[in-house]
């Protein structure tokens, strides 16, 4: 047991961020206010998973984990509704830095995201997705008390607050272990999607929607209702672990709750992956693919990987030794048999099972991808829209899988506006006599539209791969060819597209050459630092000049990334090299 200290009450001010955010759950942006009960259950269930593993890590810790729960407490006549658990609880210092502060770092990008999502549709969806669960609360009260005491420690902590800017703190000697969250409700207000959550029966469906797979029981406490409620309290929720289930068992919207609650997302996912591995190692995994791109999963320490379960007991969020960082964006839980309790991730990283299961977990999230393309192009596109970038990666990291890759890697030509081909489909309709795979790179459509490089291709009708993410100057270095076609900048190197009716012939481009030897001869002496060579050229049908890098340089796009100048944070793994340039007239 921890030494107690006795605090007097005293106020602090929110953190400015935290403000905000309180300011517009009051005022509320989203419609659904039901969630807010979901969130703290959502909480509960995450704080009775870290008591229990705490308890198994360490036997001596001084917590009782005979029964852990979750209760649901509602008094109509003080208009209160109480979520409480006996989980890990919080210290006097956790409780001013967890729930007066927003730690989150996307915070301020999300208030801005939210401010300009005010009018449109999309606010609601940005809450979910940035961790401000407790909060919610202020949706349907006017006043939030937490009391909490900390496993192991002998003193809680009462934290109150109306919302308005400030809260207060005190000690408090009668807290039992774990968190108590009252809400002191609004009234009711149906117009306002408010209900009234002193109702038995609204309480009962809302839990039942949101949080039936909460492994945890939630029990219904205080007036349920029920009678005398001498049968003991009533659980809310079947606590089934939707991963041990057969797929067939399970309906979408209980997968779509537990991705929810997983995901820290509001948005159904777009896709469920399930996997039951038996035999030696056996494993269960479910696997989701959100809709939707979180603003940070291009910054270096974006929190990346799945939940590891070991037999049903929640052991780490955010494994990521069991997914390649280029699959980063999927969320998930995997619950292995055989692992042990106490597995750390430095063991992790190194287990011979774990690399099997990352193997594995890869083909099976690639091959659902290739059938989400065969099966519905729309949903795919969404996919790609979202998370191509990402998957890019995975060409230059992981060789492996480049084949399963390749099948589903989609790039917009010039051929189709809008419409998506894989390299299978651009060789399937590339014209006889066409030996490379043609593709421009860029930071935007509108620069590749406007590159004179791109002259000589269109007038020939040749169709060219546009390539705009930063990774796209990577990947196709790494890949190189495509079932025995190279891949070929249209910006780089000598170009030869066969003759057209219109070209002169070889003797009138000797001729010309000579006839502009004096010129060039000129321009190469003047432009001595800046190129390496000044030649006549066949490529340009309009423009009168074009610079052309090296077959083995850094195209320009690249060159600026690498200078600072390129799109902000973003990371290329495997970019290397140095440049040199010709120009061409
Ligand atoms: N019932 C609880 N027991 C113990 N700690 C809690 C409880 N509720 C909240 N906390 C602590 O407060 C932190 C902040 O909670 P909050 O709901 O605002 O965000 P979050 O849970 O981290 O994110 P999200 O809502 O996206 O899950 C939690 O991470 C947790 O450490």
């Amino acid at each position: 047991m921890r030494e107690s200290r006795i605090m007097p009450t005293e106020t602090f001010e929110f953190q400015v961020e935290a403000r905000q955010l309180l300011q517009l759950m009051i005022h509320s942006v989203y419609s659904d206010k039901d969630v807010f009960l979901r969130e703290l259950v959502s909480n509960a269930s995450d704080a009775l998973d870290k008591l229990r593993l705490a308890k198994l890590r360490d036997d001596s810790l001084d917590a009782d984990v005979s029964d852990l729960h979750i209760e649901l407490e509602i008094d109509k006549d003080a208009r209160t509704l109480t979520v409480r658990d006996n989980g890990v609880g919080m210290s006097y210092d956790e409780v001013g830095q967890l729930i007066g502060t927003i730690a989150h770092s996307g915070t301020a990008e999300f208030l801005r995201e939210l401010r300009e999502a005010q009018d449109g549709a999309g606010a609601e969806g940005l809450i979910g997705q940035f961790g401000v669960g407790f909060y919610s609360g202020f949706m349907v009260a006017d006043e939030v008390t937490l009391l909490t005491r900390r496993a192991g420690e002998r003193q809680g902590t009462r934290w109150t607050s109306r919302g308005e800017g400030t809260y207060t703190l005190e000690t408090a000697d009668d807290a039992p272990q774990g968190t108590s969250v009252t809400l002191h409700l609004k009234p009711a207000d149906p117009d306002n999607r408010l209900n009234d959550y002193t109702s038995v029966w609204t309480v009962k469906e809302i839990v039942k929607r949101y949080s039936d797979f909460i492994t945890w029981p939630i029990r219904l406490v205080g007036e349920t209702g029920d009678g005398d409620g001498a049968a003991g309290p009533e659980t809310l929720n079947s606590m089934k672990a939707l991963w041990a289930r057969s797929r067939d068992e399970v309906s979408e919207e209980e997968y779509h709750e537990l991705y929810k609650h997983i995901g820290h997302d509001w948005r159904e996912p777009l896709e469920t992956i399930q996997l039951n591995a038996e035999g030696t190692f056996e494993y269960q995994a479910l696997l989701f693919v959100p809709s939707h791109a979180p603003h940070d999963l291009f910054n270096q320490n974006f929190k990346r990987g799945v939940q590891l379960y070991v037999k049903r007991v929640f052991i780490m969020d955010d494994c990521e030794a069991l997914l390649p960082p280029y699959l980063r964006f999927v969320k998930g839980v995997v619950d292995a048999q055989d692992l042990s309790l106490n597995v750390s991730r430095e063991i992790l990283q190194q287990d011979r099972h774990i690399a099997m299961m990352q193997r594995r977990l890869t083909k099976k999230t690639l091959s659902s991808l290739k059938a989400m393309r065969a099966n519905d192009a729309e949903r795919y596109a969404t996919f790609w829209r979202e998370f191509g970038a990402v998957l890019k990666e995975g060409l230059i990291t992981d060789p492996d899988n480049r084949d399963a890759l390749l099948a589903v890697a989609s790039f917009t030509t010039t051929h189709e506006d809008g419409a998506t081909v894989t390299l299978g489909q651009y060789l399937e309709r590339m014209p006889e006599g066409q030996d490379a795979i043609w593709f421009v790179t860029g930071e935007s459509r509108e620069s590749i539209d406007n590159s004179p490089h791109m002259e000589a291709f269109r007038e020939r009708g040749i169709e060219v791969l546009l390539l705009t993410d930063p990774v796209d100057e990577v990947w196709v270095d790494a890949v190189g060819e495509y079932e025995g076609k190279p891949l070929r900048s249209i910006a780089k190197g000598e170009i030869d597209l066969g003759a057209r009716e219109e070209d002169r012939s070889e003797g009138e481009r000797e001729q010309q050459a000579e006839e502009y030897a004096g010129l060039l001869g000129w321009m190469r002496e003047r432009l001595d630092e800046e190129v390496k060579e000044v030649r006549l050229s066949t490529r340009l049908t309009v423009s009168p000049a074009c610079l052309v890098a090296d077959a083995n340089d850094l195209t320009p796009a690249l060159e600026n990334m690498y200078r600072g100048h390129g799109p902000g944070g973003t990371r290329v793994p495997g970019a290397s090299s140095n440049s040199t340039r010709t120009t061409r007239w």
